[in-house]
């Protein structure tokens, strides 16, 4: 078997929306994501740290779902690598020379990776003005850069042996006696740049997108109910058990689940040992042991082939929702 590209980080991802417009309020205005480029066919945007020529491209289109994620990897060759490497595994493999994929991407190759997933590798990509101390362009949720994906799928330790084979490394777990109900996994030295969530799939749970501090997580939320906007605020502001970071979950015009995320920690060390969670941990998933709303572990974005058409679902056989835990407020009994 060939080597495995050398992934660097989570990079962008490619979301089919169906009013662009509205889009551009809920991702430009609210979050505060800077346009690149815009046309009548799709919006190119990045975070205020991000140098990069994107990290969220929203394309228009009749029906909402993932066109694709993409990772960076760290060379050219790595584009050779990863098409070698998904060949081998007998996936759909499909070469996107420069100037042929999304704009601004060069010499790239998409998969559908083991998992039902519309994955992109590229390394070369336009660079775009350096907005990190630009404080007088950031605005609304002030989104710094892009972190990770969160995926359901209905296999997780199948999942985690996947992304191993990437050499991506995993933070954190959420275990029962004999089950795998999620994986933290990273190449980046952070908690994630993709969290496996066990459930049907494949469905893109969650963009997870970073801004710098706390306060700028409470005031997304603040915003929305300024606007009477409050809809579109699915769960928290709170606290993570996994990861510790703080967030706050928001629902775009099309339903796509966005996280507000900030001050998870590093995982660069060689020795980084994985942090384990029980499933009957009510801190898990909120460390105050505030519940979790039902549409959290329920629905998610479907996702497209290399042809745009929706992907099968495959079930799951595990359902974590139905834990009677406090974490997950669904007809809970408090531990005595
Ligand atoms: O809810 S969890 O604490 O499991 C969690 C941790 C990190 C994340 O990015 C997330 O989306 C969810
Ligand atoms: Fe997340």
């Amino acid at each position: 078997m060939s080597a495995a590209p050398d992934v660097v980080r989570s990079a962008y991802v490619q979301l089919a929306v169906t009013d662009l417009a509205a889009s551009r309020w809920f991702w430009v205005d609210m979050l505060g994501m800077h346009v690149q480029h815009e046309d009548e066919d799709a919006l190119y945007l990045r975070g205020s740290d991000e140098l990069t020529h994107h990290s969220v491209v929203l394309r228009a289109a009749p029906v909402a779902a993932l066109d694709h994620l993409a990772y960076r990897v760290r060379a050219p060759e790595d584009v050779d690598r990863a098409e070698r490497f998904f060949a081998e595994r007998g996936c759909p493999v499909r070469r996107v020379p420069a100037g042929t994929g999304t704009r601004g991407v060069g010499d790239a190759v998409r998969v559908v990776d083991p998992l039902g997933v519309p994955v992109e590798f590229f390394h070369d990509i336009a660079r775009g003005e350096r907005l990190i101390q630009r404080y007088d362009l950031h605005r609304g949720a002030q989104i710094a850069r892009l972190d990770h994906y969160n995926i359901c799928t209905p296999d997780i330790p199948a999942a985690y042996e996947y992304y191993r084979s990437l050499g991506f490394g995993c933070s954190e777990t959420i275990e029962g006696e004999h089950e795998l109900y999620a994986a933290w996994m990273f190449r980046k030295p952070t908690v994630h740049d993709v969290a496996l969530t066990h459930g049907p799939g494949p469905y893109l749970h969650h963009i997870g997108m970073a801004t710098h501090e706390s306060h700028q997580v409470l005031h997304t939320a603040d915003i929305f109910g300024a606007l009477g906007k409050e809809h579109h605020i699915e769960r928290g502001p709170g606290r993570h058990g996994v990861s510790n970071a703080f967030y706050v979950y928001l629902r775009d015009p099309d339903g796509h689940r966005v996280e507000v995320y900030t001050s998870d920690y590093f995982t660069g060390d060689p020795d980084y040992e994985t942090h384990r969670w029980n499933v009957h941990d009510d801190r898990r998933r909120d460390f105050w042991g505030n519940a979790v709303i039902e549409s959290w572990y329920k629905e998610a974005s479907p996702v497209h082939d290399l042809d745009g058409r929706l992907q099968p679902i495959a079930e799951g056989n595990l359902d974590e929702s139905s834990i009677k835990v406090g974490a997950d407020g669904l007809g809970i009994v408090k531990p005595s």
